[in-house]
């Protein structure tokens, strides 16, 4: 057995990564870790995972993490490098937060607060366009890995294969995209108070200043070969889990608005994890809570001669912890999709 430990374990990405890993055939948990919790059980701050319930949350420490030849990181942003220096450079360790997302550094400084870290290889091997199969090779074998953000995932997948096949234009990328509360995570928010978030939509981050902006032109620059600009605009939604984003940009003008849906079915005719829906159909949070699927729907308002994709993912799963345990598998030399659950909880 593969003994993975998980730093951050009391969080809502630790958790997931907890309830996939009890799934997954060939890992056993090692020691789960926290920080304002360590010293608590388990199954006082995550009852539903009942198998792991009596395991003792410790201290997030170079120490307790030492010993596995995997390790997690689910912790806030700017915590992941100091940790991952102090481990063995064999480890294998994915880290969930953005420290290591960006391979801008002036891209850093203009969104985070803290230093910059470096970059890793980036977890999205599905990302299509000129860098595909670098992107899946990087984390063949890797022994550092970066998760991409939740909003960046869905953004990125819905939009990247009209980059890649040279349809769109570069400059006139519009993301309105709706999360679920938990993707703000678990410690206590004014703004996500029940009584707040109940029976309400509302905008956060807008105006080009959120964080996933510069992840999101990272990811469409190298599908497309070429800098891409986004504006990008997230709602909360009153829901505990998902990301439905609704994505526009404009046809260049030698496109041909017949041969929108090819590309986008080219691109993720071999992706287990990304599943275009058959035309008319739209994608709905629903329909992915608890899977690791991306859901898509592509069309194209002739009259604007703007592409409209729609995605919609977990959060917590695709967005976070399942890719998580899906770069592991590259990482490692396992079957890609071992132990990821690609059908949801419904109704
Ligand atoms: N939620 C989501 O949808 C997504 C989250 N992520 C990323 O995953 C990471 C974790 O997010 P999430 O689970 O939502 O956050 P939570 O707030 O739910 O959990 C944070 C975890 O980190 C621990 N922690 C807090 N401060 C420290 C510290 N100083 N040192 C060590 N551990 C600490 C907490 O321990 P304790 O509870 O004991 O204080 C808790 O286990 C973040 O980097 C986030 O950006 C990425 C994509 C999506
Ligand atoms: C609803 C909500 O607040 N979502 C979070 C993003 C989710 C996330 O955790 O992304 P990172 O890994 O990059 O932090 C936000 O907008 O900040």
């Amino acid at each position: 057995m593969i003994r993975a430990a998980v730093a951050g374990a009391s969080g809502y990405a630790g958790g997931e990564i907890l309830r996939l890993l009890l799934a997954h055939p060939r890992f056993e948990v090692g020691a789960v870790t926290a920080a304002s919790s360590a010293g608590e059980r388990l199954g006082g701050v995550h009852p539903h995972l009942v198998p792991l319930a009596d395991r003792v949350l410790e201290a997030t420490t170079p120490a307790t993490l030492a010993g596995h030849d995997v390790v997690f990181l689910a912790l806030p942003h700017g915590h992941s490098g100091a940790i991952a220096a102090q481990l063995s450079e064999s480890v294998v360790i994915i880290d969930c937060g953005a420290d290591f997302r960006l391979e801008s550094e002036s891209a850093w400084t203009s969104f985070y607060d803290t230093p910059y870290a470096g970059s890793w290889p980036y977890g999205l091997p599905e990302l299509p366009g000129a860098a595909a199969s670098v992107q899946r090779d990087r984390l063949e074998g890797a022994r550092r890995i970066a998760v991409p953000g939740c909003y960046p995932t869905g953004i990125s997948l819905a939009l990247a294969p009209g980059f890649a096949a040279g349809l769109l234009e570069a400059d006139d990328v519009v993301v309105v995209a709706a999360s679920g509360t938990s993707g703000a995570g678990k410690s206590l928010k004014p703004h996500l108070l029940g009584s707040e978030v109940m029976g309400s939509m509302s905008p956060y981050g807008v105006g080009g200043v959120h964080r996933h902006t510069p992840e999101i032109e990272q990811n469409l620059s190298r599908a497309a070969g070429e800098p891409v600009t986004v504006s990008f605009t997230p709602t909360l939604a009153p829901m505990p889990r998902g990301i439905l984003a609704t994505c526009t940009a404009r046809l260049r003008e030698d496109s041909d608005p017949a041969s929108v849906r090819a590309a986008w079915e080219t691109a993720y005719a071999d992706e287990p994890f990304v599943h275009l829906l058959p035309a008319g159909s739209w994608p709905s949070t629903a329909s992915v809570v608890g899977s690791n699927q991306v859901l898509l729907q592509v069309t194209v308002d002739e009259r604007l001669r703007r592409v409209v994709v729609v995605s919609a993912i977990d959060n917590l799963t695709k967005g976070t912890a399942g890719a998580a345990v899906q770069c592991a598998n590259l990482a490692l030399g396992l079957e890609e999709t071992l132990g990821l659950p690609t059908a949801g909880v419904a109704p």
